[in-house]
């Protein structure tokens, strides 16, 4: 109610100069203040004349306020002038007027105002005043304008979901579509209301490409069926035949108060996008399980975080397992995997997870149910949380197996030559390159050898070509057979064969010497005939040695050096052997001539033994020291400084050796029928080849029988580089040897392997001290102490200890003072002939 201004009186009908009131007036004027609009009248000159109660009410104006006031009372700053106008248009030509107004009431507050103005004409026809009806209808107008807000903000809502809507009648024409429908559609939003989802402009298909007839669309289903229709996922062509957006549908009826449905309420979302990235993975996995089909790999998988793995049925194919007959755990591959591999595995794999790369290749070998090992590629992806932390890893085995065989054939096919299965030219040619790095690097000297078989054409051609082929055949088994399997044996073509030393001597001078011994060895091979399909062949070869070590100039010519000496020792008659040195040559040749005369001297008696004195502290001779000498009739006599190192590395010395302890032996046994001598014994020196015959032992037993010897008067000088061979097998021969009374002395003690281990292992009698630390016990501290060493070692093993060298009285005194007891020099005499050793000892008394 509003409050009214100062008058409490009711309202007054104030009209003149109407009659005077009578009942029907206040019973009229009653009525008017019962109504609950406003009511107004005013004058033809547009004053007020009258307001009832519910004017008052409304405006909060009293009616002292109101009488003879204009129409405008009620008008405020927002009223709009141009309803303000079209009412006073009305007023003035006497038409009513309606119409909302918005007006103020006494205190400013607005308020709208539902106004309705009717002219009131008297018996003559002008207007005579006006009756306005005031009624305040602003809840409504903020219901209405709440209304409107909130249609406003549904549709800006609808406008902006991303889903489309669509609204369809029973008969399918569309009573609603917001603007993401319009857009998806193709529709303006005009032309909403006049179309059918039913439109033959638009094709629906399913996702096998089928068409969707009308009444299978979403909005008739729900309609029919009156149930919710959810994500059915339809291709709709906005153009027939265009490629379709992809649709994900929902629908629901609306039904009336009786049930029966009257509309339907479709919502649909673009998921094209969506829809193409599932097709382009199912094609990427249809296309995975194709290649995975079409390929041998094996796939896998390992989820990091449970520690699940997965292996499929092909993984364990491909180590000869059935699926499942072991147990699957991330350690079994570990397990399976070839020791070799496993660290440097590990470490890799490990390394890829920290690395945060996205997949890696490895490759190793898995050991296969029959215990072969099969060599696997492996290659991972690895899948990672959004902190790059590695959560799984799949991937694919590849079995190697044949690609390795595939490899290992080109490989063979590309370094070996086909005929003989030995390295060709460029696998020797890289044998080369790398032997010469490392004899720059200061390695021992190697040496290249080219052999070339002699009138292998002319064979070749008489024979024929398979003849040809099997002898070359057996040339190359016969090499590999004589060298050590270090050694590179190699076929460069045609009948030329090539075999690489290394490691051979720190020296040109020894290298040669190997060298020539594997020549020779080579050379030997053709000894032997070749059977030839039923036949025997006899052929020979040419060998070229060229040397190489640190200064050598590269492969092209070290293999122009080897290809050159084979030449010479071609032109020099064939079936030869030539150094490219010819330094190296001459000194070669030398050797060879001094082995050959060697030989001979052996077979024609130009060898004899010299006997050196060995005595006791008292000066007396208690036996001697065989020293085998050599007189050549045009060299005159060769020291056994030259020839004895020869005849070792040829061998000779073997029956040089024999020689000696026959020779020896026969002596003995002469010198004990000779009371002088009996009681002397005779050193022999054995070299360590000799005593490394497999039957040392049994041959000195048959020449000590053979002679008849005393082997009590017989020892064996052994020197210190026979200990770098089998001690075991020493220690048993000497054993033997031992048991029947032969003695042994270590020679040149202290200059090579000795070792106390080996000094107590042996049976030994007797060390000798080397000539080298007598000559200078009296300038050299060092050689005295050494001797004094010798000679108290000797004394604590329990050995008697015999110096060698022995030239002054001053050596002497200082052995004697030192504890020994034997000795062996000039100062005693110098190596001389048997008989004149004889003539030397005094007949005993
Ligand atoms: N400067 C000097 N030299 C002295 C003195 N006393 C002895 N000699 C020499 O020292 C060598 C001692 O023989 P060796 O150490 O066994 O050294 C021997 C031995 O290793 C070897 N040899 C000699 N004969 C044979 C043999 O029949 N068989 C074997 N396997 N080797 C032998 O040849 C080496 C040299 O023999 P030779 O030339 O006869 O030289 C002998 C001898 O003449 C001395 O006071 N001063």
């Amino acid at each position: 109610m509003r409050q009214s201004t100062g008058d409490a009186l009711r309202p007054a009908l104030i009209l003149r100069p109407l009659p005077p009131a009578v009942p029907v007036m206040s019973v009229l004027l009653e009525a008017l203040n019962a109504v609950s609009q406003g009511v107004l009248v005013a004058g033809a000159d547009c004053l007020i004349r009258f307001c009832n109660t519910a004017f008052t009410s409304m405006t909060g104006y009293g009616v002292a306020d109101v009488l003879g006031r204009g129409c405008d009372l009620l008008c405020g700053p927002d009223t709009d002038p141009a309803t303000v106008r079209a009412l006073s248009d009305c007023m003035d030509q006497g038409v009513p007027f309606t119409g909302d107004v918005l007006n103020y009431t006494r205190d400013g507050q607005p308020f709208w105002n539902e106004l309705s103005v009717t002219p009131v004409r008297g018996p003559d026809g002008a207007v005579s005043h006006f009756i306005s009806v005031h009624r305040d209808i602003s809840a409504r107008k903020r219901a209405e304008d709440a209304l409107r807000d909130a249609a406003q903000h549904h549709r800006f809502l609808q406008d902006r979901v991303l889903a489309g809507v669509i609204v369809r009648a029973a008969d399918s024409r569309l009573r609603y579509a917001n603007a993401t429908a319009c857009r998806l559609l193709g529709l303006s939003e005009d032309a909403v209301l006049g179309t059918y989802e039913t439109d033959p402009r638009w094709r629906f298909v399913r996702e096998d490409g089928s068409p969707v007839p009308a009444e299978d669309l979403p909005g008739s289903l729900a309609l029919r069926g009156r149930v919710d229709v959810q994500n059915v996922l339809l291709g709709l062509e906005r153009d027939v035949g265009s490629s379709p957006i992809w649709l994900m549908y929902n629908a629901y009826p609306v039904l009336d108060g009786a049930g029966r449905p009257v509309e339907a309420v479709i919502s649909f979302t673009d998921v094209t996008d969506l829809k193409k990235a599932q097709q382009s993975l199912e094609k990427s996995e249809e296309r995975l399980r194709l290649v995975l089909r079409g390929s041998q790999d094996a796939p896998w998988d390992w989820d990091l975080l449970n520690s699940v793995l997965y292996y499929s049925p092909r993984w364990w194919e491909m180590i000869g397992y059935q699926d499942g007959e072991l147990c699957t755990d991330p350690s079994l591959w570990e397990t399976l995997s070839h020791p070799e591999d496993r660290e440097a595995c590990r470490a890799e794999f490990h390394a890829a997870l920290k690395s945060g790369q996205e997949s890696y290749e490895m490759e190793f070998r898995l050991r296969h149910k029959d215990g072969h090992y099969v060599p696997i590629l492996s290659r991972g992806f690895i899948l990672r949380d959004g902190t790059g932390r590695p959560v799984r890893v799949s991937g694919t085995n590849t079995n190697l197996t044949e690609r390795k065989q595939a490899e290992a054939r080109i490989h063979q096919l590309a370094f070996y030559d086909t005929l003989t299965d030995l390295p060709n030219r460029s696998l020797v040619i890289e044998h080369l390159r790398r032997a010469l790095l490392s004899a720059k690097r200061g390695a021992a000297q190697g040496a290249l050898l080219f052999i070339d078989l002699d009138h292998f054409k002319v064979l070749n051609d008489t024979l024929g070509h398979d003849k040809g082929d099997e002898l070359l055949r057996q040339v190359a088994t016969r090499l590999r057979g004589c060298v050590r399997p270090s050694d590179i044996v190699a076929r460069l073509g045609g009948d030329e064969f090539v075999v690489m030393l290394e490691n051979l001597d720190a020296t040109a001078s020894q290298a040669a010497l190997a060298a020539r011994t594997v020549g020779r060895k080579v050379m030997a091979l053709f000894d032997t005939p070749f059977p030839l399909d039923g036949d025997s062949h006899r052929t020979t070869a040419s060998v070229g040695i060229a040397l190489f070590g640190p200064e050598t100039d590269g492969v092209d010519c070290l293999m122009k050096q080897a290809d050159l000496a084979m030449y010479t020792a071609k032109a020099g008659g064939r079936n030869t052997l030539r150094f490219f040195d010819a330094c190296i040559q001459l000194a070669m040749d030398k050797r060879l001539a001094l082995e050959k005369d060697l030989r001979e001297g052996l077979e024609r008696g130009q060898m004899a033994i010299h006997l050196q004195p060995q005595v006791n502290q008292a000066g007396k001779v208690v036996g001697a020291e065989v020293l085998l000498r050599w007189y050549h009739p045009e060299r005159g006599p060769v020291s056994p400084t030259e020839f004895i190192p020869l005849a070792e590395s040829t061998g000779l010395i073997l029956p040089l050796g024999k020689w000696v302890l026959k020779e020896a032996c026969a002596t003995l046994r002469r010198w004990a029928d000779h009371p002088a001598l009996s009681r002397l014994t005779l050193s022999v020196n054995v070299s360590a080849r000799q005593f490394l015959e497999s039957d040392f032992d049994r041959q000195v037993l048959d020449i000590l029988a053979a002679s008849g010897a005393n082997p009590c008067h017989l020892k064996l000088e052994l020197t210190e580089s026979l200990l770098a061979h089998d001690v075991a097998d020493i220690v048993e021969k000497m054993g033997t040897l031992r048991e029947r009374g032969v003695r042994f002395s270590l020679d040149d003690f202290g200059t090579g392997y000795s070792s106390l281990g080996y000094l107590q292992r042996l049976p030994l009698d007797e060390l000798k001290i080397d000539r080298m630390f007598v000559c200078d016990v009296l300038s050299n501290p060092n050689d005295a102490s050494i001797a004094r060493i010798i000679l108290s070692l000797a004394q604590n093993l329990g050995l008697s200890v015999t110096a060698e060298g022995v030239e002054t009285a001053g050596q002497l005194d200082f052995l004697r003072a030192n504890g020994c007891r034997q000795y062996q020099g000039f100062l005693f005499g110098h190596p001389v002939p048997v008989a004149a050793f004889e003539a030397g000892i005094p007949a005993p008394l």
